[in-house]
């Protein structure tokens, strides 16, 4: 196979919890040498991220109307991170081969082969003067895969020294998990990470999110109302498979009888028991899960699931990765793969009829 020189790859995605904008860098070829380097998360102005929470609460508009301004908006808030972020590193737009431009997930329904994200990536070549590359889950949803998670082929790569199975716990708005042994790499949402928990402090206290877990570590849990969430006939459903931030949203609602501290507390053992679901859907029960996502900064999650789990559990900084950036610089790596007609996505990691290339390159100039 033609040997290919390792390039920089910026990579730019705001999650699902949409607390800011995360930008990072990667030096790779594509393949199996991945450099990470830094990263900076910035704030979407308030009002954006207002209008954004307020459209994914409404799914029938955040899959039907033409959302122009917004869409606008948050591509313009993408390129004033990136420039900063070239700023604040001292990194030259000449040194940048390509950015890989994830842009805003508003909706996602693989099901019926729909996905959006809100952002343009011709203009962010324009402006910024770097090839770009976005609509990464396009050709997978078109396709009839679940359009996500796609970080685990950078997963895959980043974990290619580590003893395994390895297990890769992404705790962000939505969960998802990445198995690793060897050539096996298995992939899929695992249910709700701190998008329930989120919602719910903010509904409570104002707050945006529960700080280290406190609330829920002070409260109790209802175990019959966890047993209830668990019911979803989700957690049976073979991998791959993939969720939209708001699918449990509807059935979370009967915390609201409880109080603060035990709402929260029943909150995080749903998000803990739909992890240790994940492992009805993997060959082997990996002795090490190493946690990314902000919800690796929740002590409580943390200790809850060291318990559960029974083995070793730490932040994927225990292996010296950065699980603030993760996602930013999967979606640098794989930009490159995509402008060399590799596959973003697999069978196993979402369900794709076979290995699949995908996104869309748009040239500066
Ligand atoms: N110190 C902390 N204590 C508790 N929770 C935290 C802390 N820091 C971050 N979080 C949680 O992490 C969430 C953000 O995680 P992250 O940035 O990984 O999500 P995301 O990338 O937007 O989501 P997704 O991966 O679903 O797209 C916050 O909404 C919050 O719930
Ligand atoms: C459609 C979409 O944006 N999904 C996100 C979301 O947030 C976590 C989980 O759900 C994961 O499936 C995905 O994000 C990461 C970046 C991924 O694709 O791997």
């Amino acid at each position: 196979m033609l040997q290919r020189s390792p390039v920089k790859a910026i990579g730019v995605i705001s999650g699902t919890s949409m607390d800011g904008i995360d930008v990072s860098i990667v030096e790779t070829d594509g393949d199996t040498i991945v450099k990470p380097g830094p990263g900076r998360t910035f704030s979407y102005p308030d009002d954006l991220r207002k209008r954004l929470q307020d459209l994914i609460a409404e799914p029938a508009r955040a899959q039907s109307e033409p959302l122009s301004d917004l869409d606008q908006e948050v591509t313009d808030a993408h390129i004033a991170a990136i420039r900063r972020f070239m700023a604040e590193t001292g990194i030259a737009a000449k040194d940048v081969r390509l950015i890989g431009f994830h842009g805003q997930t508003v909706y996602h329904r693989p099901e019926v082969r729909f996905t959006r994200q809100l952002g343009t990536g011709t203009r962010v070549a324009r402006e910024l003067g770097i090839d770009t590359v976005d609509r990464f889950r396009h050709a997978d949803v078109a396709s009839g895969g679940e359009g996500a998670p796609f970080v685990p082929l950078y997963h895959r790569a980043l974990a290619s020294n580590l003893p395994q199975p390895v297990m890769i716990l992404n705790l962000g708005g939505v969960g998802n998990v990445t198995y690793i042994d060897g050539d096996t790499v298995i992939a899929f949402d695992t249910g709700p990470a701190s998008a329930l928990l989120d919602d719910f402090m903010l509904r409570r206290r104002g707050l945006a999110y529960d700080e280290n877990g406190q609330l829920a570590s002070s409260g109790v849990a209802d175990p019959k109302l966890v047993a209830e969430f668990m019911k979803n006939p989700y957690f049976d459903r073979p991998a791959p498979k993939s969720l939209d931030r708001q699918d449990f949203h509807a059935r979370a609602k009967s915390v609201e009888t409880l109080s603060d501290e035990n709402g929260a507390a029943t909150l995080a053992a749903f998000t803990i028991e739909s992890v240790i679901a994940a492992l009805r859907h993997v060959p082997r029960a990996p002795q090490r899960w190493l946690v990314t996502g902000g919800g690796r900064c929740n002590a409580h999650f943390m200790k809850c699931l060291r318990k559960r789990l029974g083995v070793s559990v730490d932040p994927v900084e225990a292996v010296g990765w950065n699980g603030d950036f993760l996602e930013a610089q999967a979606f640098g790596y794989l930009a490159v793969r995509s402008t060399q007609g590799l596959p973003l996505s697999l069978p196993t990691t979402t369900g794709v009829p076979h290995p699949m290339p995908g996104g869309e390159l748009h040239r500066a100039a």
